[in-house]
């Protein structure tokens, strides 16, 4: 049964949003204290990424409301007055747990698409529902909030602050939003250190390569253990041996239990997904479930 909740009851014992019990619950389970997550430099170079066996996704869909729904959303753009249509009528529904890849030619409306799922923007028409929250009914400052507390970014460029050090950039989200209860300082250090950068933390983004800058980017994405990791081209700017080690990393949290939604143009990284779907000029051309 479809859990309907306000964001103004967050507060409440046992609202995910604003749980305090089990903060960390999330983190622990996924990223097994003193396990590592990278794949050592150290190995030769194979990116075999095989996949744990999962629920078949009829299985999931029929047990548990969706974590992302996206019903009869439009979007366009306003140019000079004239109305740009950019997305037009997608219907998507990603279930917890499921790692969904995004595809489609330049310019086809997946970063909109992305942004709309994120709260990052609005639709123009329809609807967008996260964890149940629709976001046509929270105002600007609880969408704030939802965002912050259940969704992780990651970005192709990284996006790190430049004059920020690895620790400074994965605690800077908590400044605006954080779960009680959890030394974010000591949890970003553990993050820090679950990706393999225990030794460059007080580095800034200049001193670190681009994977270990991606790196940065994840465990800051984690830091207040969102439900959902939202990932745009994160391997663009990588060599295949580094992608290949930071799609391992998306894998592991896949695996123990993160929605992963994810848009890449390599098929072969599409390839690790659950599901794929396929945009093309604002419209979803496949949609397999
Ligand atoms: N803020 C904006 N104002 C006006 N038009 C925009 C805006 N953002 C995006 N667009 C337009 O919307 C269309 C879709 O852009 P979007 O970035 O979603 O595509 P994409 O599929 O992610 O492309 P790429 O693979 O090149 O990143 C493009 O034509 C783009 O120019």
């Amino acid at each position: 049964m479809e859990t309907k909740t306000s964001i103004n009851d967050v507060s409440a014992p046992g609202n995910s949003i604003l749980e305090t019990g089990t903060e960390n619950s999330r983190l622990e389970g996924q990223l097994p204290s003193g396990e590592n997550i990278v794949t050592s430099n150290e190995e030769p170079f194979e990116c075999d990424l095989r996949r744990l066996a999962k629920p078949q996704s009829d299985e999931i869909s029929l047990t548990a409301a969706p974590i992302i729904e996206v019903i009869d959303v439009k979007k366009s753009y306003f140019l000079g007055g004239v109305e740009v249509p950019i997305l037009h009528d997608i219907n998507l529904k990603v279930q917890e747990g499921e790692f969904l890849a995004i595809m489609g030619p330049s310019g086809s409306g997946k970063s909109t698409l992305m942004n709309l799922i994120g709260f990052l923007d609005r639709p123009t028409e329809g609807k967008i529902i996260i964890k149940g929250l629709d976001i046509n009914k929270l105002s600007d400052k609880e969408v704030a909030r939802l965002r912050g507390l259940e969704i992780g970014f990651i970005f192709q460029t990284f996006n790190l602050i430049p004059r920020l050090t690895a620790l400074e950039n994965v605690e800077l989200p908590t400044y605006a939003n954080s779960r009680s209860g959890v030394n974010t300082h000591e949890r970003a250090k553990e993050l820090l250190r679950l990706v393999g950068l225990e030794d460059r933390m007080h580095h800034k983004p200049g001193e670190l390569s681009g994977g270990q800058s991606q790196r940065v980017a994840i465990a800051r994405a984690l830091i207040n253990d969102p439900a959902i990791l939202l990932a745009d081209e994160p391997t663009g700017n990588l060599d295949s041996k580094t992608g290949c080690e930071i799609l391992n990393i998306f894998k592991k949290l896949n695996e123990d239990g993160r929605t992963i939604v994810m848009i890449t143009h390599d098929p072969e990284i599409a390839g690790y997904a659950d599901r794929i779907v396929f945009l093309k000029d604002g419209i979803i051309q496949s949609n397999a479930e």
